[in-house]
């Protein structure tokens, strides 16, 4: 896979990206699903997205690392469309999401799957209701077609012995793979994880991240996947996009972003506690 170059003016400082971070140019021939152009966005007088640009290319696990509360998940926020932005552009699918009407904003939606930290299940539907309901809701198929496809996605997630249980009665990483199976069943070209691995153990992590893997190669589709987990993003990533005060400081294969020279990016992957990154 080849590289996208992020056009970094050579006589930048570190500090100077760090405050102003970079601009990736779209890779030549690859299609970009998910495209975010300077986008700003402050709750009250916390400033959480500085001006933002990140492209998201088709057919590729892209992960988005960066620290607590550097607005990651914010970021995935606006591209589902539940938030605006307050000014700069998310265009999903070559539209601009806020120069729409909300009913194409929703039919944008429902080619979008996103896995939550905890599945977001609904407690009082079992596991196959869970996993139905977009398919109830958004579609006009019979319960027959319904059923072949939940029992699809729940096959392949490893789901089908745990049908009837309901959310509180599964464990955290079933909880997930059920979320999965759920963000799966329209069929979505693009798919959102925030933080799969939160609450799970090395093994389940590792677990998930295998199915992740496998279902992106099945499935295909431009994969977003923001998390803390150093591995997991090894692991699954094609693409890696460093997220520090709001801004992209780094973009690049995953390669790239491991050997990365970058002190703000070599301290956060080796997780080391002496670099730029410090408590505040
Ligand atoms: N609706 C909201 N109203 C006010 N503040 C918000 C809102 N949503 C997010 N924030 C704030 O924006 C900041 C960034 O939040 P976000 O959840 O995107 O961080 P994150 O990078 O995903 O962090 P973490 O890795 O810890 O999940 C946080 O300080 C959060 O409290």
């Amino acid at each position: 896979m080849s590289t996208n170059v992020a056009t970094i003016d050579d006589e930048r400082t570190y500090e100077d990206i760090y405050a102003q971070g970079v601009i990736v140019d779209p890779e030549p021939g690859v299609d970009h699903n998910v495209r975010i152009r300077e986008v700003k966005k402050s709750f009250g007088s916390f400033d959480v997205l500085t001006g933002l640009n990140l492209n998201f290319p088709d057919n590729a696990i892209t992960t988005v690392l960066g620290p607590s509360g550097t607005g990651k998940s914010v970021l995935l926020k606006h591209i589902v469309g539940l938030l605006e932005p307050d000014s700069g552009l998310v265009e999903v699918f070559g539209q601009d999401l806020w120069r729409i009407n909300d009913k194409d904003r929703q039919e944008i939606r429902k080619r979008m799957g996103i896995l939550f930290q905890d599945g977001a299940l609904f407690g009082s539907m079992n596991i196959y209701d869970n996993v139905a309901f977009p398919l109830r809701k958004h579609t006009h198929k019979r319960e027959a077609e319904i059923r072949k496809i939940v029992m699809g996605h729940l096959d392949e997630v490893g789901l089908t012995k745990a049908i009837s249980k309901f959310p509180g009665e599964v464990s955290g990483g079933m909880k997930k793979r059920a979320g999965f199976a759920r963000a799966l069943v329209l069929n979505p070209s693009v798919v959102m994880f925030d933080e799969p691995d939160s609450g799970l153990d090395p093994v389940r992590t590792s677990l998930l991240n295998d199915l992740i893997l496998r279902m992106h190669a099945e499935h295909g589709g431009t994969y977003v996947l923001v998390t803390h987990d150093i591995r997991t993003a090894r692991k699954v990533s094609d693409y890696v996009g460093v997220v520090w005060k709001g801004k992209l400081i780094h973009y690049g294969d995953t390669e790239e972003a491991f050997n990365s020279d970058m002190p703000f990016v070599r301290q956060f992957l080796s997780g080391d506690s002496v670099g730029p990154l410090g408590m505040d």
